[in-house]
């Protein structure tokens, strides 16, 4: 996975300073206390938790985006790291009483910090809401992130399967109907050998957009197989998938695929199947029956292409 730390160069040297700042601040302006009078358990017990606090920081500047919530993710944790790093060196710094360096560090900089922090929290979890409605429709209401494809950004058919049992599960209780649809892009094979795999990459990926956007709020997109790819839709009738799985297949055809610079669009065939729980006891039963129609409609399309090639 890609790391977002370049993005933060600055943040970054945000943290170090203020920590070398607070560093310089004590040796300047304290004495260091005789080794028998510091208390190494105390210097343990606080240098762990600014480790962690470093380590949560680091998690969010190698995972984030540059924005608001990774600002104030940031702020917090610079205030909050100071105010520990300042807690462990008073155990080995004197400073004299009349100073309030030690004081504005810990008793105000570490609250300060920790309200920032709350905040951030608070707009993460915001964002957190807007990013979970865009995702919808590729995970419903599971997040698995090892069973992600990352060439189209949607799950794999193992997660499908789980998604399609827990639906058939819920369905015998309230006794909707729920049906699959399968997508198969035509001559991919020859498109990857004409066009190179990494365009076969593009167009899957433009093709699994398109299919999520097609999609309702409700419904799970995900990567089958190689060119295929499936979608859940709950509480629908059989008919009502065909019509959805027809629409979908005419808009996926207009798609105009672009390789390269090239100004001339390709646009791609695909073939369709739909099944639903009638077809079958179990997700993998209602699956492998939509794989074999869609097999059987392919198997007739390449047929009817043979024979309008003899007769022309
Ligand atoms: N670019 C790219 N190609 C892939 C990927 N996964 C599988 N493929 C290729 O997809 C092709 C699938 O070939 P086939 O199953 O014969 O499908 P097809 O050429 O569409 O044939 P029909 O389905 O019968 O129309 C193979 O060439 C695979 O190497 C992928 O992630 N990226």
């Amino acid at each position: 996975m890609k790391t977002q730390a370049h993005l933060h160069t600055l943040k970054i040297c945000w943290l170090i300073l203020s920590l070398a700042l607070v560093f310089t601040g004590n040796a300047i302006l304290g004495d260091v206390k005789a080794f028998t009078d510091i208390t190494w358990l105390d210097i343990f017990g606080e240098g762990s938790t600014l480790a962690l606090s470093l380590l949560f920081a680091g998690f969010i500047l190698h995972s984030r985006p540059r924005g608001q919530v990774t600002n104030m993710l940031t702020i917090g944790f610079i205030c909050f790291s100071a105010a520990m790093l300042q807690d462990i060196l008073d155990e080995i710094f004197v400073l004299t009483p009349s100073m309030l360096f030690d004081d504005a560090i810990e008793s105000v900089i570490a609250p300060i910090g920790i309200c920032i922090l709350a905040y951030g929290l608070y707009l993460w979890s915001q964002e957190q809401q807007a990013i979970n409605e865009q995702l919808r429709r590729r995970e419903r209401f599971y997040r698995e992130h090892s069973s992600i494809d990352y060439i189209t950004g949607l799950y794999t058919a193992p997660y499908m399967e789980q998604q399609i049992k827990f639906e058939l599960e819920s369905q015998q209780a309230s006794n909707e109907a729920t049906a699959i649809m399968l997508f198969d892009i035509d001559g991919f094979d020859s498109f990857n050998r004409q066009y190179g795999d990494a365009e076969g990459d593009r167009l899957l990926k433009q093709v699994a957009d398109l299919i999520v956007m097609n999609i309702r709020r409700n419904d799970l997109a995900c990567r089958y197989a190689s060119d295929r790819f499936i979608v859940l839709l709950p509480s629908t009738a059989r008919s009502t998938a065909e019509v959805m799985a027809t629409e979908i297949s005419r808009s996926l055809h207009s798609l105009s695929f672009h390789t390269g610079s090239n100004t001339q669009a390709i646009h791609i065939e695909f073939t369709h199947a739909v099944a639903d729980q009638t077809d079958g006891t179990s997700a993998q039963h209602i699956v492998n029956t939509a794989n074999r129609m869609l097999e059987q409609r392919k198997r007739e399309k390449k047929e009817q292409r043979q024979q309008l090639k003899v007769v022309a």
